[in-house]
């Protein structure tokens, strides 16, 4: 529907429990997709782990695919079938290094409607987090990080600068990604329960209004494993900061209008981006 006069383009954000059962997983984000694509959306975002949560670090190695493999064959053929972008973030995936790192990246692929691999993101902040006796996470012990921040991409819905999770909490990076045109930041997720309901969208509407920009972000929710509960809530921010779709509990979907008018106005109104002091930021002295 994307790109008829009058008619915004309208965005799809999932919220779903991967478990360790790639199959299940596939089955229940194609339906997803699916059902996305036939109420009009041109873009549909699933969560970090959306091919699977491993319930140990061995069984998340052992699951991981190149994006050459199987589920990335499928899911280009569901884009495809279903004439819609596909934002997949926190793909698991065996990267070149495998044989010799035996790690693997934390992996956002975006495909256009007809199936292409337009843009490949990989995490550039891995989650090392330690709540005593609540949150143990080391991504770093079986991830690689990514090197490099991946220009935003034109889609049907506007300019979309791809991050992932934990990067969340980094404003450098949704800065820099505004600076090079993004008009819509990303943040496919599996926050825990504790950070997610003390950060999480605190955090995703303070990226909104600094970088005025519409911030998406699809969810993990519920119990992933034994071991594992993610915090859900996907949503969207409007530029302006407010909340303007939001998954219910459960599995499912929210729906979002991405209307770039409003961003525009809302940059012209307050220009910030104009007002920044990058020769002053670096210069602080650090303290001795
Ligand atoms: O491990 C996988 O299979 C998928 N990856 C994740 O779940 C990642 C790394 S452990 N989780 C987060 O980044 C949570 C961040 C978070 O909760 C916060 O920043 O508060």
């Amino acid at each position: 529907m994307a790109g008829l006069p009058g008619l915004k383009p309208l965005v799809a954000v999932g919220q779903v429990t991967s478990t360790p059962d790639k199959e299940l997983n596939f089955a229940a984000c194609a339906g997803l997709v699916r059902e996305a694509s036939r109420r009009g959306a041109c873009l549909v975002f699933l969560p970090e782990g959306f091919d699977y949560i491993g319930s140990d670090t061995a069984q998340t190695l052992s699951l991981a695919e190149g994006l050459d493999g199987d589920l990335m064959g499928r899911y280009a053929e569901l884009a495809r079938d279903c004439g819609v972008w596909l934002s997949l973030g926190g793909f698991h995936e065996r990267g070149r290094d495998w044989p010799t790192t035996q790690r693997i990246y934390n992996c956002h692929a975006l495909l256009d409607a007809a199936g292409r691999l337009v843009a490949v993101y990989r995490k550039t902040h891995l989650c090392d987090v330690e709540l005593e006796g609540r949150v143990t996470m080391k991504e770093s012990s079986f991830t690689n990080p990514g090197t490099e921040i991946v220009p935003p991409v034109s889609t049907p819905a506007g300019k979309l600068g791809l991050s992932i999770c934990y990067d969340l909490r980094f404003p450098e990076i949704s800065l820099a990604l505004r600076r090079a045109g993004a008009e819509i930041l990303t943040y496919p997720s599996a926050f825990t329960v504790p950070t997610g309901s003390a950060h999480w969208e605190v955090l995703l509407r303070a990226r909104a209004i600094e970088s005025q920009c519409y911030v998406v972000a699809a969810a993990q929710t519920g119990k992933n494993h034994e071991r594992r509960t993610s915090y859900g809530h996907a949503l969207v921010v409007d530029p302006w900061g407010a909340v303007v779709a939001q998954c219910r509990e459960g599995t499912g979907l929210c729906y979002a209008e991405i209307d770039l008018d409003y961003l525009h106005r809302i940059r012209r109104e307050i220009p910030v981006h104009s007002h920044r002091r990058p020769d002053l930021y670096g210069t602080v002295a650090s303290a001795p």
